[in-house]
């Protein structure tokens, strides 16, 4: 029997909440009766002298940009500056097993029934259990309360891989890129679909950071949000590249990511025309960027997520560091990335099997 009925545990020990914002922080009080057990890690984007208000009765850390500097000194150099990618800054700080990451206009959403959805319990049940990477079972999750794997399913494939990513979806104002807003401004995404779905192995997936978790010790330092925003030439791209890097990872250490439920409510639409200008030559360079991350291979030898990062970093830089000069400066932040990691997360590194990425 593959479901289990277990109440979900609420970890709320062995979990941040991850915010970034430039904006406030009203957002929490919606939240507040599922994320108050919760630390919070805020990183501030913008003007570090601003002050952001953080409601009361919340735990929290916040980090502003003169932190980052102070804690990173030159490794900063990776971490994004006025773009939502400096999120990531929250992933390397925190100190627990799973993080959960949500921007500062998704609000709490309503399912067909009108019940108020706890997304913070819902990733926790997706992490928790195991995905299927290997074998499509066609009745979705089959892990859910009332489902299981269906007939012809392999039992040798039942045990699942460990699920390292939950990635949930949005209801109202859709994640659509640039061009995609300007034709359809006033689209909203009103369907609620109940499943959530393993990406199966060897495919790639479009993620978006607005309503994220995974599990840190897993994947963590592939969880890298790409150079983006200030002083770079592409934004709205920092989580689509920790999407395909994670993706070709967990691939190859035999990892599961999942899409799907929960749902969060995103509110605001982020100006199209603004976005255009950031996405327009990602949207280019994509169409080289994704046949390279389909086509990765890593060598048996990369048995801990550092030393894959590190591969991919080498390959990345080899094929596109001709193409643009930014690429150079991704690839070589992709190395700081792993290198100021393990310098904030000194225990992990030392026991990873022959010790940090070299
Ligand atoms: O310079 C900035 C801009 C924004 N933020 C914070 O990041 C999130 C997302 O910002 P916003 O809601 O304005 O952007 P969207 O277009 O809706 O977000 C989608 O695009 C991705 C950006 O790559 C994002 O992950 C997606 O959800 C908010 O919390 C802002 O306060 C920032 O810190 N710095
Ligand atoms: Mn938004």
């Amino acid at each position: 029997m593959a479901s289990s009925v277990l109440p979900t545990p609420l970890l709320k020990d062995e979990l941040d909440i991850v915010i970034p914002t430039i904006r406030n922080l009203d957002f929490l009080e919606m939240w507040r009766p599922f994320f108050q057990p919760y630390h919070l890690i805020i990183i501030q984007d913008g003007d570090p002298s601003k002050k952001i208000n953080v409601p009361e009765g919340f735990d929290y850390e916040l980090y502003n940009r003169n932190d980052i500097n102070r804690i990173l000194g030159p490794k900063a150099s990776c971490i994004s500056f006025k773009d939502s990618a400096c999120r990531c800054f929250g992933f390397m700080v925190s100190k627990k097993k799973y993080i959960y990451t949500i921007d500062d206009d998704c609000f709490v959403a309503k399912d067909p029934s009108g019940k108020e959805i706890n997304a913070l319990q819902q990733h926790i049940k997706n992490l928790l259990s195991p995905s299927t990477p290997y074998f499509f079972n066609t009745l979705y999750d089959p892990y859910a309360e009332g489902a299981d794997f269906v007939r012809g399913y392999p039992f040798s494939l039942r045990e699942g891989a460990p699920t390292a990513v939950s990635h949930g979806l949005w209801l109202n104002i859709p994640d659509y890129d640039a061009p995609t807003q300007l034709v359809k401004p006033m689209e909203r995404n009103t369907r609620y679909v109940d499943a959530v779905l393993t990406i199966p192995k060897g495919t790639l997936f479009p993620m978006c950071g607005m309503n994220l978790a995974f599990d840190r010790e897993l994947i963590g330092p592939a969880m890298y949000f790409g150079l983006m925003g200030d002083g770079q030439p592409i934004g709205r791209y920092d989580d689509m590249w920790a999407g395909w890097c994670t993706k070709v990872i967990c691939d190859h250490l035999g990892l599961g990511v999942k899409t799907g439920l929960p749902y969060i409510w995103h509110s605001k639409a982020s100006n199209p025309f603004v976005n255009l200008k950031k996405e327009y030559k990602g949207i280019f360079w994509q169409e080289d960027l994704i046949p390279f991350f389909q086509a990765v291979s890593l060598p048996k030898d990369c048995t801990t997520v550092q030393k894959c990062y590190i591969e991919l970093s080498k390959q990345f830089k080899e094929k596109f560091g001709k193409v643009d000069d930014y690429f150079n400066k991704l690839g070589d932040a992709m190395v700081t990335w792993i290198e100021a990691w393990d310098e904030l997360n000194p225990s992990a590194a030392a026991a990873l099997p022959n010790g940090p990425a070299k």
